[in-house]
């Protein structure tokens, strides 16, 4: 059985409803709002760059994962869940990368 990021987002709300900062870690994150929130998602992605400057495959793998859990608290702490992201993402997918970004360019 896969393990995906919408079960990580559930038990994200789960702590969120029924936990307390004591016995989750997710719960004293969110306790301490969307700006701490962001300061440790930052953090995170900062050392999964590290990681990947560094071309260390195993402390990649495990900094993705730190930055994946810690952007799916960051969405819930500003009331944003998965779906909307892959709405986000389901919405590109009619251009390519590279479409997008000169469209931009000429706004
Ligand atoms: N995937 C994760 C996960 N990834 C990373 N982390 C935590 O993120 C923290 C990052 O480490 P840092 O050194 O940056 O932070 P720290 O110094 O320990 O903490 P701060 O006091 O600075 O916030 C560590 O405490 C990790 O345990 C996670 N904590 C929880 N989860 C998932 O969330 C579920 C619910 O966790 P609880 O809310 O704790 O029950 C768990 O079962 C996991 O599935």
């Amino acid at each position: 059985m896969s393990f995906t990021l919408h079960d990580l987002a559930a038990t994200i709300d789960a702590r969120a409803a029924a936990a307390d900062g004591d016995s989750s870690y997710t719960k004293k994150l969110l306790d301490k709002g969307a700006v701490h929130c962001a300061k440790k998602f930052g953090e995170e992605a900062v050392e999964a760059v590290i990681a990947a400057v560094d071309d260390d495959r195993t402390d990649l793998i495990n900094e993705s994962a730190d930055v994946l859990f810690h952007l799916l608290v960051l969405l819930k702490s500003r009331g944003i869940t998965i779906q909307d992201v892959e709405a986000a993402l389901g919405a590109r997918t009619h251009q390519s990368g590279l479409q997008e970004k000169a469209s931009r360019k000429s706004d």
